[in-house]
């Protein structure tokens, strides 16, 4: 929030440019996040092209929100250099975030502002034109049309995050980072928001990074797979591929058997 804050005179989606085919949305290299007791994140590189969807796959404590919210820059690496549509996080980060959106259920959306209010502040924050067009279309493609006037706050789980996703897609962002997109959802509205990101990918030719732990999710949605234990990259590459390497029948399978081989 405080980094939106801080922006909001800076982010136009009128004067973006677009960025070629090809190009990377993200380049990682030799990423560290040190706590004070934890190596949270130690030592990655990957990169993720214009287009393609990539999961960060592990268990819990392994590094993905961290490596998000560096991502985000809402938290500043030990070490490393994150590049985000061309733009280097360290030292020119504003054209970036404007082009950019995130989903995480560790982020609330201002409680007592309505559903309405919250995406109107984001979309002012983002400069959308034509506003009220754009909010609605969104309140069309999430089903909010009955929840817009009631506070952000009183909403459930599942409720939230459908206002938490209609808010990342506001800019129309060429780069989507989504922590956990569907985890409240009920297997219905999953489904259909699965659908909704295949599609905003389609069209839009968007990058997205995926943190989750669905593995049904994963293996719909993703390019590319990179599993993460305790900070570290320890396998990656295309769900098919990592399948068929660990000679299982799909990525549930070859997450478990990741784990108990001690390797997540
Ligand atoms: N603010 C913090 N201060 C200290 N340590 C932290 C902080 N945030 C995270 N950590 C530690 O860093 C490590 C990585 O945490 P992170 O939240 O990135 O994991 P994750 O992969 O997103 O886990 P989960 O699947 O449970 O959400 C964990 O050991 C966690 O305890």
């Amino acid at each position: 929030m405080e980094i939106e804050g801080e922006i909001v005179h800076r982010l136009d989606i009128a004067n973006r440019r677009a960025y070629p085919k090809g190009m990377q949305a993200i380049s990682v290299q030799n990423l560290i996040k040190r706590y004070a007791h934890t190596l949270a994140v130690d030592d990655i590189s990957f990169t993720l092209e214009r287009g393609q969807v990539l999961g960060l796959l592990g268990g819990n404590g392994a590094g993905k929100t961290t490596t998000i919210a560096m991502l985000l820059g809402l938290l500043v690496p030990t070490s490393g250099s994150i590049t985000v549509l061309g733009h280097d996080m360290a030292r020119d980060r504003f054209p970036a975030l404007a082009r950019m959106n995130f989903s995480s259920p560790y982020i609330a959306l201002p409680a007592r502002l309505t559903v309405y209010e919250n995406l109107a502040v984001y979309g002012h924050l983002y400069n959308v034109p034509d506003l009220k067009r754009r909010i609605a279309a969104l309140a069309e493609q999430f089903n909010l049309g009955t929840l817009l006037q009631r506070p952000a706050g009183e909403l459930s789980a599942g409720q939230k995050t459908r206002v938490a996703l209609a808010k990342s897609l506001i800019n129309q962002p060429e780069l989507l980072l989504l922590d956990e997109p569907t985890a409240s959802l009920d297997p219905d509205t999953g489904d259909y928001v699965r659908g909704v990101l295949e599609e905003y990918r389609r069209t839009q030719g968007a990058a997205i990074l995926l943190a989750s732990h669905n593995m049904a999710e994963v293996e719909r949605l993703c390019d590319n797979v990179l599993m993460l234990k305790a900070g570290r990259i320890v396998d990656r590459g295309p769900p098919a591929e990592l399948i068929a390497r660990y000679g299982r029948e799909d990525m549930e399978q070859v997450f478990l058997d990741i784990a108990r081989n001690g390797e997540l």
